[in-house]
């Protein structure tokens, strides 16, 4: 009996042994395996962060920081947790904010690699299956070099200088005989009439009452609630995407009918290189329409917006730009590709119009595979929200962030176009073709509103950052000519 109960106690004994030995090495085994896939010697941490409210996360405490101050939730977030923090934000509630420059360079450089963009499918819903910013591998490769080849520095004094300058000296008249604009709004209807030229060779907007308002739906369904229920605005966007649609594919077999028609649109090209189907084609020029559309109007009108408050700057530019009209002689008004290269402090006024204004206030990605930053990890398939803006505004890196001081761009000022800490247009493999574009359009737009106009601001008017920066009013001004001084 004695013997037995030794002998039980001693397998059971034994079993203890045996037990936690196999324990350990099946945890060292899993310890050797995560060493072995992340290359870790700690076991992996996620960031520092808290998730939040369930589902709703800090979304709405973001949104009610973003009232008050642009800069207040990434203050209080990085004093607290660092500039790379977990955060559940717009219905992702496995999500990584970063506001580390060199971090948020290291995730736009790694496109396709180690992150891929992501977008929601509601955004999807509206811009398509081959809308560009959900595409992925080779043929995003592909679509977007033929985005950087349509708008590539080389092309804009041949294919873009004539049509820009025609349709905003024809805007402008019309501004001048209206007398008081808001002036945000008639901005967003100019590049409207200038994207649709240059995509589709469509006539300006009173004479295509439709398509333009089904533009502005389809602009406004993605900046909105992705709610598609009659009546909503994404469910206007749905619909207008249809007609937008409809309307391209009619183009395109015009197109094919009457090949002998000279025509100097993108749409165009894009046939005459036969790399996509149609499908894809219709997609892009929509995709195209949108990122190009609203993007460019509003930095024009918050480019305004910042010279009307800093008169100095103001002045600056009107001299730098009388100059140049009087170097050309009064009756040849429109403007060279050399001088256009001439200019010098309108890129300081557009450079810090960028940066304040941030008009893609942040890129998401998502993690292909775990990340290891630092000594925490970013788990595959997690978002990484790159806050473009949150670095453009910080004080580490901008002095005086807040404050619109163009003369930071000069030759030997502090600011580099190529830093980390200024992004406006993004990096890496979705860098924004159109950015050579987007300057000059905002370029000559300037040139001409301060060498024809002096203007005064109607009423206050409240800057609103989020989504998109916006003036609640749209900014209305009275128009003076400067012809009659
Ligand atoms: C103020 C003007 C503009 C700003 C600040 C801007 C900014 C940006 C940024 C930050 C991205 C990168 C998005 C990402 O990494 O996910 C982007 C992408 C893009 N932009 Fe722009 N953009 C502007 C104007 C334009 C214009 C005028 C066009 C064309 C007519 C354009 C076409 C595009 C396209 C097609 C993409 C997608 C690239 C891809 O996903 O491969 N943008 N833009």
């Amino acid at each position: 009996m004695e013997q037995l109960i030794y002998s039980i106690a001693y397998s059971n004994w034994f079993l203890w042994v045996l037990g936690l030995f196999t324990c350990a090495i099946l945890l060292l085994l899993r310890w050797g395996k995560d060493e072995q896939r992340d290359g870790f010697e700690i076991k992996p941490k996620l960031p520092p962060g808290s998730s939040g409210l369930p589902f709703i996360g800090e979304t709405i405490r973001f949104l009610l920081d973003a009232k008050s101050s642009r800069r207040k939730f990434f203050d209080e977030h990085e004093l607290r947790y660092g500039p790379i923090f977990r955060c559940s934000l717009f219905g992702r509630t496995r999500a990584v904010v970063s506001v580390d420059p060199e971090f948020n360079k290291y995730v736009l450089q790694n496109e396709g690699r180690l992150f891929e963009s992501n977008v929601t499918a509601s955004f999807r819903n509206i811009i398509g299956k081959y809308g560009l910013a959900g595409v992925h591998g080779e043929l995003q490769r592909k679509i977007h070099g033929t985005a950087v080849n349509l708008f590539k520095y080389e092309t804009l004094s041949s294919d873009f200088m004539e049509d820009i300058q025609d349709i905003f000296l024809a805007g402008m008249r019309k501004w001048e005989e209206q007398g008081d604009i808001p002036l945000q709004h008639k901005c967003h209807q100019m590049v409207l009439n200038l994207m649709a030229k240059k995509l589709l060779d469509l006539p300006p907007a009173e004479e295509m009452k439709d398509i333009y308002k089904a533009f502005d739906d389809f602009v406004g369904a993605i900046l909105s609630l992705p709610l598609n229920i009659p009546g909503t605005s994404y469910a206007r966007g749905i619909q207008a995407r249809g007609i937008l649609l409809k309307r391209i594919h009619k183009c395109i077999k015009e197109r094919r009918q009457h090949p002998d028609v000279v025509r100097n649109d993108l749409l165009t090209k894009l046939l005459r290189e036969g790399t996509f189907s149609d499908e894809i084609i219709a997609d892009t020029i929509l995709f195209l329409l949108f990122a190009g559309f609203e993007t460019s109007s509003t930095v024009m009108a918050f480019a305004v917006k910042y010279l009307t408050e800093n008169p100095r700057a103001l002045e600056e530019l009107r001299a730098e730009h009388d100059a140049l009209l009087k170097a050309k002689g009064k009756d040849n008004e429109k403007l060279t590709w050399n001088d256009y290269q001439s200019m010098k402090f309108i890129h300081c006024v557009i450079n810090e119009t960028f940066r304040l204004a941030s008009i893609v206030p942040f890129v998401s990605r998502e993690a292909k595979q775990d990340i290891k930053v630092k000594d925490f990890v970013i788990p595959k398939g997690w978002t990484v929200y790159v806050f473009l803006s949150a670095t453009h505004l910080d004080e580490k890196y901008h002095y005086e962030a807040t404050k619109f001081l163009p003369w930071r761009w000069q030759n030997g000022g502090q600011e580099k176009l190529d830093d980390p800490c200024y992004m406006p247009f993004g990096r890496g493999g979705r860098l924004c073709p159109g950015l050579h574009l987007a300057r000059f359009e905002i370029a000559l737009f300037l040139h001409n509103f301060v060498t024809k106009f002096r203007w005064e601001q109607l009423e206050a008017d409240r800057a609103t950052y989020f989504l998109l920066p916006s003036m609640e009013k749209g900014f209305p001004i009275r128009l003076y000519s400067r012809a009659d001084e």
